[in-house]
């Protein structure tokens, strides 16, 4: 079995676990499921966005520990202060080292949140918004087009946008009306081998109205100044920043550095 069948396999078993011990009114009730959502498509495409999604990521099956002990509070904080245009938070524990409770922390900061996570149920779209995010991504690679219509419109049903992730061509199937963002992961889930040239040459494919995002892999000024060259307004980066000693003046530094370059 590959990491990402691995992954859902646990998914799937983690959801149902929480569905025995946490009810859907029970999430509702909580205070996060009713505040006013933060729009990623209007982050992105404001005049003068930076366009990076920041992403906190402890580990990964393809690197490991990036940084363990890493702060949450302070790495978010200084995401938004010094010009994320968007949050990404990973919330699955297994895998990525990560928890509902750091997309909580984060959520003290007024940008949009992705809840970064393997989504194959509608409850954790429930429990997405009852912890503060404002996003959640569907894989296209573990759901079928039917299961991403779904679950896409369940998501806007609640007022959460939805970025759904494609890796190759016969993914554009699963584009659907409630998916107007779409994010290229230019890192094959099965191999963990990061192409950046594959959202360069998927983005010709997607339909015009489209907004793009540049996933995996991001390392530098000229890998951004590319891709917005070719249309793309989001740009998902987490380890070039989490691997960074000091993560908040690297993050600062890159952000200065792209606004000279743009
Ligand atoms: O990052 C991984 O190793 C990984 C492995 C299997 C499934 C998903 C994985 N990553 C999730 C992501 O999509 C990335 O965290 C995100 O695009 C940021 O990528 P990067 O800038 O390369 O950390």
């Amino acid at each position: 079995m590959n990491i990402l069948d691995t992954i859902v396999v646990h998914k799937k078993a983690e959801v149902a676990t929480r569905k025995s011990q946490t009810s859907i009114k029970e999430l509702e009730a909580r205070p996060a499921f009713s505040i006013p959502v933060r729009s990623l498509s209007d982050s992105l495409l404001q005049e003068g966005s930076t366009g990076i999604i920041a992403e906190f990521k402890r580990k990964s099956p393809s690197k490991g520990f990036i940084k363990e002990h890493a702060n949450v509070n302070e790495i978010t904080t200084a995401y938004t202060q010094h010009g994320a245009a968007a949050l990404s938070v990973l919330t699955d524990e297994k895998f990525f080292g990560g928890s509902d409770e750091d997309l909580m922390q984060a959520r003290k900061n007024d940008i949009p949140i992705l809840r970064k996570d393997f989504i194959v149920d509608e409850y954790q779209i429930v429990e997405a918004k009852s912890i503060g995010a404002d996003v959640i991504l569907l894989i296209a690679a573990c759901l079928t087009p039917q299961e991403v219509k779904h679950l896409a419109e369940f998501a806007r049903s609640l007022g959460l946008q939805t970025i759904l992730e494609l890796h190759a061509e016969e993914e554009l199937a699963h584009i659907c009306d409630a998916t107007s963002i779409v994010g290229i992961n230019n890192r094959d889930l099965k191999t963990f081998k990061v192409d950046i040239e594959r959202s360069l040459r998927m983005a010709e494919k997607l339909p015009a109205h489209t907004i793009k995002i540049a996933e995996s892999g991001i390392s530098s000024i000229e890998n951004i100044v590319l891709f917005r060259k070719n249309g793309f307004k989001g740009f998902l980066i987490g380890e070039h920043f989490m691997k960074q000693a000091d993560t908040p003046a690297a993050f600062a530094a890159f952000v200065q550095e792209l606004q000279s370059a743009l």
